[in-house]
């Protein structure tokens, strides 16, 4: 008898597995709507200009390959902790925010859960939006926390459903650590609104819930990187002492690079360094220390001004080439071929998807007859669509719902 034998067959990924599920599919029209990674015009990847400079100077340094220390390229965690909070932000001129490199964004949320398992002084229940990205459930869930919901989207107006997200937030237990995506939700594409933003913050402090902030998209959702970051320098404007995740996957196109950061707001710097040495502590036994090369390139963007401005502006493009594959959808669908049903929510959405609203077996009729792939709960990653098969997919869609 193996030792393997009562090893059971696990289902695929719900995001990745559309991928393999695109790849096996061989007719000529198919296309990929499920991961969120950025294509261009033409469907292919896309390595930014300024991604591309970077690593050059990289390269042209000659750099060893010693490995880095625990918490990662200490000037990339000052750079990345920087395009977050902003320059003026009060705890990082104070020295008190605990920081560091991550295995992308996923590494950090691992990372984060890991430490509030461990040293947060309250009760391990963390509360995600309904719905939220596939992946933070099993990340809390393996770190040791209960993973609780509270309302976020509202099917009926294909939107946020407010009311009940701020009464499930005024009902949870105090101290909940609650999860929020700080701009760019995924999958439903809605977000607050700056003042929704300020009303939820008032909520974490009455109920002294803890904001875990998830920014994987900081800049591609309106294609500004302070404006993503609103909510992150509100809650800590506010004097709310946050964690956050940041993923440089799809700003910067760095995806496969794995460059992430994790970072905490403590109280002084003395208390940083006491968290940053548990921090250590939890990473070493992990995975020792991250990966040198995206983490480099993505600090020479940081730290070098021209750099600085060509990365901003490839960042608006590639925000600007969705919101105009959302306009010309919605123009199709409405306009063209008058598909039954409400699209303006294909519009109002913002950053890398769009909820349809389809149902899972439309989606199941869409990958097998169609050949277009998109994850089971009706999102598409609007960056797969281009003036070459968004008429197609229009079609496909509308086929689809009559
Ligand atoms: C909200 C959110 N948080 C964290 C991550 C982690 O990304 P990374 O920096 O690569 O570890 C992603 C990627 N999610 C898109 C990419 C594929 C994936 O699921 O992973 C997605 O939802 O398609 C998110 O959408």
């Amino acid at each position: 008898l193996s030792t393997w034998s009562a090893v059971p067959a696990g289902p695929p990924d719900p995001i990745l597995g559309v991928t393999e599920a695109f790849k096996a599919d061989k007719d000529p029209r198919k296309i990929n709507l499920g991961v969120g990674a950025y294509r261009d015009g033409n469907g292919k990847p896309y390595v930014l200009e300024s991604v591309k400079k970077a690593e050059a100077l990289v390269d042209a340094s000659k750099p060893d390959k010693e490995y880095l220390p625990i918490t990662g390229l200490a000037d990339f965690n000052k750079n990345a902790v920087k395009l977050a909070y902003g320059e003026d932000s009060a705890p990082l001129k104070a020295g008190a925010i605990a920081a560091t490199q991550s295995i992308s964004g996923t590494g950090a949320l691992r990372i984060g859960a890991a430490f509030l398992a461990r040293h947060y002084p309250h009760s391990k229940v963390v509360y995600l939006p309904n719905p939220s990205w596939g992946n933070h459930t099993p990340i809390f869930r393996d770190s040791g926390f209960e993973v609780r919901k509270y309302s976020y989207f509202d099917p009926t107006t294909i939107g946020l459903n407010f009311k009940a997200l701020k009464e499930d937030l005024a009902n949870a237990p105090e101290h909940s650590v609650v999860l929020l995506h700080a701009c760019a939700h995924n999958p439903t594409g809605v977000d607050p609104t700056q003042e929704q933003w300020a009303e939820i913050s008032d909520i974490c402090k009455e109920r002294k819930l803890f904001p875990f902030f998830d920014m994987a998209y900081q800049g591609f959702a309106s294609g500004s990187t302070s404006r993503d970051a609103f909510a992150v320098r509100y809650f800590v404007s506010q004097g709310h002492q946050i964690s956050l995740c940041q993923s440089f996957a799809k700003n910067m196109g760095l995806y496969g690079e794995r460059v992430g950061e994790f970072s905490l707001v403590t109280s002084d710097p003395e208390e940083k360094a006491r968290v940053d040495s548990q921090l250590k502590i939890i990473i070493r036994p992990m995975y020792s220390n991250p990966p040198l090369h995206g983490a480099r390139i993505a600090n020479t963007i940081l730290s070098t001004p021209e750099l600085y401005a060509q990365w901003e502006s490839e960042v608006k493009s590639m925000a600007d080439r969705i919101i105009s594959m959302r306009e010309e959808l919605y123009n199709i669908l409405s306009k063209d071929l008058k598909t039954p049903g409400e699209w303006g929510h294909i519009k109002s959405q913002i950053g890398m998807f769009s909820f349809t609203g389809l149902k899972k077996e439309q989606t199941v009729a869409l990958a097998q007859k169609a050949h277009v792939y998109m994850t089971a709960d009706g999102r598409i990653s609007m960056a797969g669509l281009n003036s070459n098969n968004i008429g197609y997919f229009a079609e496909s869609v509308d086929g689809a719902v009559r």
